[in-house]
C-alpha cells in the first residue's frame, strides 16, 4: 500500500459520499453553521509545547495497533489527562477510523479535534466542517502548491485550521507559498513507511514564524519529546505510543514534563 492507493481509496470515498449528498448541497451545510473560531489554532499558538493526542486503531504500517477500541474512553482519557488537541483518524480501509467515529469523539469531548483523512477533494473540507472538526489533514504530497492554496481559502471561510504535512524542503516552499500558517513534519516517510525523528530537526529551521512547526510520527519516549522541544516544536503529535499504552495518563504526563 502506498500513499497513491490512500489517495486513490479517498477519492473514490468522496464520489460515492457525492452520490449520497451533492457537493453544493454540503457546501451550503457547512457555511450555515457558525463561522469556526480557529481554535485548533489558537490552542497551539498558546506558549509551550501542545501535545495533539491521536485516535488510531490501526495503520498501513502496523497494521491492528489497538485491539479493543474504546475510542469515546480513549479521546475523554486524553482530555483528562491535559491534552491540547485530539486527532481523529476517519479513513475506513487501512485506519479502521470512520466519519461517525468522529462524531462520537466529537460529542463527548470538548478540545479542538483534527479530522485525519487523505483530502484529495474540496468536498472532504466541507464534510470535516459539518462533522465539527476545527482542523483538517491536507498532505503536501497529495496538493498542488495552487490547490493547497485553495483549500486554506477555504478553510479560512469555514473558521477551521489546516495541518500542512510535508516531509522534505521542497513540500516545505510549497506549504508556505501556498499560506500554510500550521504545518507538520512528518518524520514517517509516506512513500516507505520508514520513521526517522530525525526529520523534524533537519527541517526545523526552514519553517519561517509565524507558522507553527508541529512534530509528527515516530514519538514514543520522554527523550524524544525533550529533542522536540530543544528544537522549538510548537507542537507533537502523538498516536501509536498513546494508543498502546496501559496507562495513557501516566505516559502522557511523562511527555508534558520532559516538555518542561
Ligand atoms: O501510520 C502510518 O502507517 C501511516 C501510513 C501512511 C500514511 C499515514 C500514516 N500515518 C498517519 C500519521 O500521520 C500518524 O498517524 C501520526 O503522525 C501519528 O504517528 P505515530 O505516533 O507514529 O502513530
Amino acid at each position: 500500500m502506498i500513499l497513491s492507493e490512500l489517495a486513490a481509496h479517498a477519492a473514490g470515498r468522496v464520489e460515492q459520499a457525492k452520490k449520497r449528498i451533492g457537493l453544493d448541497e454540503l457546501h451550503d451545510a457547512a457555511l450555515r453553521l457558525p463561522r469556526g473560531e480557529f481554535s485548533f489554532e489558537r490552542t497551539l499558538r498558546v506558549p509551550g509545547m501542545s501535545f495533539i493526542c491521536e485516535v488510531k486503531k490501526a495503520s498501513p504500517s502496523k497494521g491492528v495497533i489497538s485491539e479493543i477500541f474504546p475510542y469515546r474512553e480513549i479521546a475523554k482519557e486524553y482530555e483528562e489527562a491535559g491534552a491540547d488537541c485530539v486527532s481523529c483518524l476517519t479513513e475506513p480501509k487501512w485506519f479502521l477510523g470512520s466519519d461517525e467515529i468522529f462524531r462520537e469523539i466529537r460529542a463527548a469531548i470538548s478540545l479542538p479535534m483534527l479530522r485525519k483523512d487523505f483530502t484529495v477533494d474540496e468536498y472532504q473540507l466541507y464534510e470535516a466542517k459539518c462533522m465539527g472538526a476545527d482542523a483538517v489533514l491536507l498532505i503536501c504530497a497529495l496538493l498542488d502548491t495552487v490547490t493547497m492554496a485553495r483549500y486554506l481559502g477555504i478553510c479560512g471561510e469555514l473558521g477551521i485550521s489546516a495541518l500542512v504535512e510535508v516531509h522534505d524542503e521542497g513540500e516545505i516552499v510549497s506549504a508556505v507559498s501556498a499560506g500554510a500558517r500550521i504545518i507538520g513534519v512528518n518524520n514517517r516517510n509516506l512513500k516507505n513507511f520508514s520513521v526517522d525523528l530525525s526529520n523534524a530537526a533537519r527541517l526545523r529551521d526552514k519553517i519561517p514564524a509565524p507558522a507553527l512547526f508541529v512534530a509528527e510520527s515516530g514519538v514514543s519516549s520522554p527523550s524524544n519529546v525533550a529533542s522536540l522541544k530543544a528544537i522549538g516544536a510548537d507542537a507533537v503529535l502523538i498516536g501509536e505510543a498513546l494508543m498502546r499504552s496501559e496507562d495513557k495518563k501516566a505516559l502522557l504526563a511523562s511527555f508534558r514534563r520532559a516538555a518542561e
